[in-house]
């Protein structure tokens, strides 16, 4: 294992009943990372960051977080790192400062509560109960619980869902001064605009399978020796096949009522005579700028959106 890693997962499978959750996952995050695990819904990202948490057993293959295995030496993995759960919910009447005082008290070198408040922008609610506080408060508050045990390594899942843009915004301001501040993160998102914008690196997870693993512009990259074209058409097509036959192309997707069509060089050319031949020509006919998005296209076989 290289020394530098914080996290090395080698091989992990966990299934549930025959529901396969994770089937070969194998990734590591080096310190001082924002280390994106990206993914449609179902695709295993949770069952992931629970089994680097210690909080799900794995059925094979090895996590380590600092050399530690995290379901054997709980004690020391809980300080050493902090989870943002999904459904991080809090009793009602709860108030800011009262919940990290008292999660503070869990921790053997927590960080000072009001400290933590100010830099999450709470000070002003720190005695509002948690009903009252708006949407982008609760999640920094998720946030809070999750720095309070001065972790150095820092899991947020799904972080910025349910949150209006300029709220998702803010948040990713926020995650980009903890992990300047020394703390490695390890993010689960489904946005791919918020894995391009805030990751380092990236992990594609689909059907419990790393897909990819790179840098935001190495993914794109990858993809860009892909071109993709999108238009209309004046009638239906008999089949997609009379598109996927053509050699020069490599997938077909539908966005609404635009087929959307990536492959190599030649893809323009031959998308083209093939539907003149059939006395269609393409209506607001585009040649897209290669995105995350396209390149889960290329690596999954289908469009993300499509794949939730
Ligand atoms: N406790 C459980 N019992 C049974 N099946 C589970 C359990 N947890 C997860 N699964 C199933 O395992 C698969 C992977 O789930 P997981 O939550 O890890 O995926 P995910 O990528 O985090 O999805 P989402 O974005 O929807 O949370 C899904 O099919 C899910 O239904």
């Amino acid at each position: 294992m290289p020394e530098n890693d914080l996290v090395v997962v080698e091989s992990l499978h966990k299934a549930y009943g025959a529901t396969v959750a994770v089937d070969d996952v194998s990734l590591t995050v080096r310190p001082g990372e924002i280390f994106g695990i990206l993914g449609p819904n179902g695709a295993g990202k949770t069952t992931t960051v629970e089994s680097i948490a210690g909080l799900r057993t794995p059925d094979r293959g090895t996590v380590r977080v600092a050399g530690l295995d995290p379901h054997r030496r709980r004690t020391e993995i809980t300080s050493l790192i902090g989870v943002q759960l999904q459904a991080s919910e809090l009793p009602d009447k709860i108030r800011p400062l009262e919940a990290l005082r008292l999660y503070a008290s869990f921790y053997p070198a927590p960080r000072d509560p009001a400290d933590l408040l100010e830099q999450l922008g709470l000070t002003k609610v720190k005695d509002t109960p948690f009903a009252k506080l708006s949407g982008g408060q609760k999640q920094r508050l998720s946030i809070a619980l999750a720095l309070i045990g001065n972790p150095r390594l820092a899991i947020l899942d799904e972080l910025t869902t349910g949150l209006d843009p300029q709220a998702r915004r803010d948040t990713w301001e926020l995650v980009r001064q903890i992990r300047d501040a020394g703390v490695t993160i390890v993010l689960v998102t489904h946005f791919m605009e918020e894995a391009e914008y805030l990751c380092d690196r990236i992990a594609i997870i689909d059907n419990g399978r790393v897909v990819a693993l790179d840098t935001p512009a190495g993914l794109v990259a990858a993809a860009r020796s892909e071109q993709r074209l999108s238009f209309r058409l004046p009638a239906e097509l008999p089949d997609d096949s009379v598109l996927t036959a053509l050699p020069a192309v490599h997938t077909v997707s539908r966005d609404q009522d635009r087929i959307i069509v990536t492959g190599n060089d030649d893809v323009l050319v031959a998308v083209v005579t093939e539907l003149a031949g059939r006395g269609l020509a393409p209506i607001d006919l585009q040649t897209e700028r290669t995105t995350l998005d396209d390149a889960f296209l290329a690596l999954a076989g289908r469009n993300f959106e499509g794949a939730q």
